[in-house]
């Protein structure tokens, strides 16, 4: 723990300021506690401390720490770097946690692979870096030192030693020539298995991505071969049987020589055809190249997500013959925001290009409840604001009697949610504090009083299950027979005539103090629902245009009352979070694919750019935070903790202080005592962390602060000492220029310094991004070209 003098906060005495305007500051400000024991990280959320202490404090029982523990192993082993366990990390049995691994010795124990530094990075161009198909990543010292005659010569030489240095990746990368060689060497195996793969429903798994670097070895492949593959993967589309492929690769010229050490990358993805360019026949053939367990990738490049779904759904589920665990429905307030239509599905921004979304057909909200009239929130508003008291220039403006301007039209919170808030607040404060709330159970109220409402089970069906546990009580499915009243397109999951939902349970805890728990459901209903409903706003020409939200945030659809506590309803995302995905038990707990995290990547950054823009940050952006649908459609979820950070009425942002979410994500600057932070800033240092996450398959580091985390002084030590993390500079990609690229992202976001650090918007406009393949297309979006290609016959529609 730290001590009081470090100039690091301790988090427990430190209070969140949420960036709400004054009217509604008290509903989202996480109550101020001197419970050091509750508090800690969490700030104003004691449950998520648990929730962390769980996960790290217990390493034995975490599989993540087990895997880490493993996977660290590895690769300090590989490196031959002496390992010195960190005064923090020690177990009782010697295993190491993910954020305990040992800390690296010599010169941080880190072996110079290449130097990347942060200068050099900051004027990388991604016109000029794709000049060329093959990048040269590392060089040797002395060969930096040579002529291009000598080190053309000296390459040759080496090219004909046909060194026999296997391609291997790292974090069980398999390197795609050795499974193009492994095609060459089985010309009938790899037929058959061709075909499997270029058949959606295969099951056969050509190459598995698992392997240790040890076993990639066997792989036998050469620099030699690894070059020729990957100049022969570049022909590849044109080739539609597997036996002219193995032909064409054989005979295909030498590529140039890759120096440095050996890479599991070998394919230039800039290089593969892009659909355009391919006929329909070419793309009922494509062929998949590379197939991991739940993750397939074709010869142009295309790839396609194919997660499991949890068992709970993945069976025959009878609805009929499960009770509905929540009773009968007491007030539903999902009435008040916009319900979605056709019309809002026509004008989405999105397009998902993969698998047809089984489910990406409209449910029908309950009744809307209440209609609100700008003026009455308005009054609301100021009336409210004057009784808080007002600090910012923006409430200012409401003292001098003037109704608020609507500066940000984009806001997520602006008069509807305003109104909803003041509701949605009296009813928590009244349920809570008179528990002897008497409710016919047989009448469905709403807010207004206008509507009668169906009961839960009929709106949203029966519990088929358990699928997780939150700090507030647990989330479960529920399902029910889709009704001829569900006018598609239905936006839940839909699967055998069934249509399912996720339902959490939201119960204050006998510690819980009202306004703590009122302000998590307020958070977590108005931000999410705002967030995932469409929303008229003014665009430059000042006209009027209705932005739909993106597909990566979680869909809110209702709230609702029961006798002892909230029932939030959501869209249920059936293949679960990526704390699952990373830890599962078929794969041991091994890292993603590069291109899949990258995909992921970019849906996360997507749907977290569409946050920003509506005035609010995550703050809790974590594995466990996001879901998926099985096609690999990214869903954020869990806005408990965000904060809007700049309403309707605000022409500012709002930073806020003290820390939030969950250690390894925390951003350093939330450490920090009185520090004020922009909340945009530690949300992309937690998408950092989590992209690391995905692609190491543990964490970078307990804690981002030098005093308590020796990893993370470490990293401090290197990027100080010499401009380079031997994490990002070991990580490994299929496309040598998108590591490249990937590198330098990572390094402008690793910046502990938010000044210095790169925007979500930058680095989703940046060259990273911007060559990452992503299987959702965002139509009408200035950030990227829409993928008009339509990979595979029976993906799209
Ligand atoms: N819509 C959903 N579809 C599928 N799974 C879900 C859904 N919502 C939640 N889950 C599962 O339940 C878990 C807990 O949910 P959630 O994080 O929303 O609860 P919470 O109370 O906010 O937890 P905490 O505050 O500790 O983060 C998630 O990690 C996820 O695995």
């Amino acid at each position: 723990m730290l001590k009081s003098e470090d100039k690091v906060a301790d988090s427990a005495s430190v209070k969140r300021n949420r960036s709400l305007s004054a009217s509604f500051k008290g509903l989202f400000r996480s109550t101020s506690s001197t419970n050091n024991s509750t508090i800690n990280i969490k700030g104003g959320h004691p449950n998520k401390i648990e929730t962390q202490t769980k996960r790290t404090a217990n390493p034995d029982n975490s599989i993540l720490s087990k895997l880490t523990a493993s996977k660290e192993h590895e690769l300090h082993t590989s490196r031959n770097r002496s390992a010195v366990t960190s005064p923090m990390s020690a177990n009782a049995d010697n295993t190491v946690s993910p954020v305990q691994s040992p800390k690296l010795s010599g010169k941080h124990g880190v072996r110079t692979v290449g130097k990347m530094t942060l200068s050099r990075a900051g004027s990388m161009n991604s016109q000029e870096s794709f000049t060329s198909d093959y990048i040269i990543e590392e060089e040797d010292d002395e060969e930096e030192n040579l002529g291009d005659h000598q080190r053309r010569q000296r390459i040759s030489k080496r090219e004909s030693r046909k060194d026999s240095t296997s391609p291997v990746g790292i974090d069980g990368l398999i390197s795609l020539d050795a499974r193009l060689e492994s095609r060459s060497s089985q010309e009938s195996t790899e037929s058959v298995e061709n075909k499997k793969c270029s058949n959606n429903n295969s099951t056969g798994q050509i190459f598995n991505r698992s392997r240790s670097r040890r076993n990639s070895v066997k792989a036998n492949s050469s620099n030699a071969r690894r070059s020729l593959s990957l100049k022969k993967v570049n022909s590849f589309s044109s080739i539609n049987s597997a036996n002219n492929t193995n032909s064409s690769i054989m005979s295909s010229p030498k590529p140039p020589y890759i120096r440095g050490r050996a890479h599991a990358d070998t394919i230039s993805a800039t290089t593969l055809p892009t659909s355009r360019n391919v006929s329909e026949k070419d793309k009922e053939e494509l062929k998949c190249i590379l197939q991991v367990e739940s993750f397939k990738v074709f010869e142009n490049g295309s790839h396609e997500h194919n997660l499991k779904m949890l068992s709970l759904v993945s069976g025959n589920v009878d609805t009929d013959k499960v009770k509905s665990p929540t009773g009968n429905n007491l007030f539903s307030f999902s009435g008040i925001f916009k319900n979605h239509s056709k019309a809002d599905e026509a004008n989405a921004d999105y397009q998902i290009t993969p698998n047809k979304y089984e489910n990406a057909k409209s449910l029908i909200p309950p009744k809307r409840i209440l209609a609100c009239k700008t003026t009455d929130k308005v009054d609301k508003y100021r009336s409210r604001s004057r009784s808080n008291g007002s600090t910012s220039s923006d409430d200012d403006e409401e003292e001098d009697g003037k109704i608020p301007e609507v500066v940000n039209s984009k806001a997520a919170v602006s008069s509807p949610e305003l109104k909803l808030i003041n509701k949605l607040s009296e009813k928590i404060h009244n349920h809570l504090q008179i528990k002897t709330v008497t409710i016919n159970n047989n009448t469905t109220l709403d807010t207004s009083g206008e509507n009668e409402i169906p009961a839960f089970s009929d709106l949203y069906g029966k519990s088929i299950g358990h699928i997780g546990h939150g700090a507030y009580g647990v989330v479960s499915v529920c399902a029910r027979p889709i009704k001829y009243t569900d006018i598609p397109p239905l936006q839940a999951f839909t699967k055998e005539g069934k249509i399912f939902f996720a339902v959490k349970e939201l119960k204050p805890r006998s510690t819980d103090q009202v306004e703590k728990f009122s302000s998590k459901i307020t958070s977590e209903f108005i931000i999410g629902h705002s967030l995932s409903t469409s929303h008229t706003s003014l665009n430059n020409n000042g006209t009027m245009v209705k932005t739909s939200p993106p597909p990566n945030i979680l869909k809110i659809f209702d709230l609702m009352e029961n006798n002892d506590s909230f029932i939030e309803v959501m869209e249920f995302c059936p293949s679960g979070d990526l704390y699952s995905l990373l830890t599962r038990k078929s794969k041991g707990g091994t890292a993603l694919h590069p291109v899949e995290a990258d995909c992921f990547m970019k849906q996360l950054l997507h749907g977290v750019k569409f946050m920003h823009d509506h005035g609010v940050a995550h703050c809790d952006l974590k594995p466990e935070n996001i879901l998926f649908h099985p096609n690999g459609l990214l869903k954020i979820c869990d806005f408990g903790t965000s904060c809007v950070f700049q309403t309707a009425w605000e022409k500012h942002v709002h930073f806020q202080s003290g820390a939030m979410g969950s250690e390894p994500y925390v951003a350093p600057e939330e450490f920090i005592q009185d520090k004020k932070y922009d909340p945009r800033l530690v949300d992309l240092w937690s998408i950092g962390v989590v992209y690391c996450t995905m692609v190491l398959g543990h964490y970078l580091w307990k804690i981002a602060v030098k005093e308590k985390d020796a990893l993370y002084a470490s990293f401090v030590e290197e990027i100080t000492e010499d401009k380079q993390f031997y994490v990002f500079e070991d990580l490994r990609h299929v496309n040598h220029e998108i590591n490249r690229l990937r590198r330098i992202a990572l390094y402008k976001i690793f910046q502990w310094n938010p000044q210095k650090r790169i925007t979500v918007e930058e680095l989703l406009h940046g060259p990273w991004m911007k060559h990452t393949r992503c299987c959702v297309s965002y139509r009408n979006s200035d950030i990227l070209p829409v993928y008009e290609e339509k990979r595979r016959i029976g993906m799209n529609k």
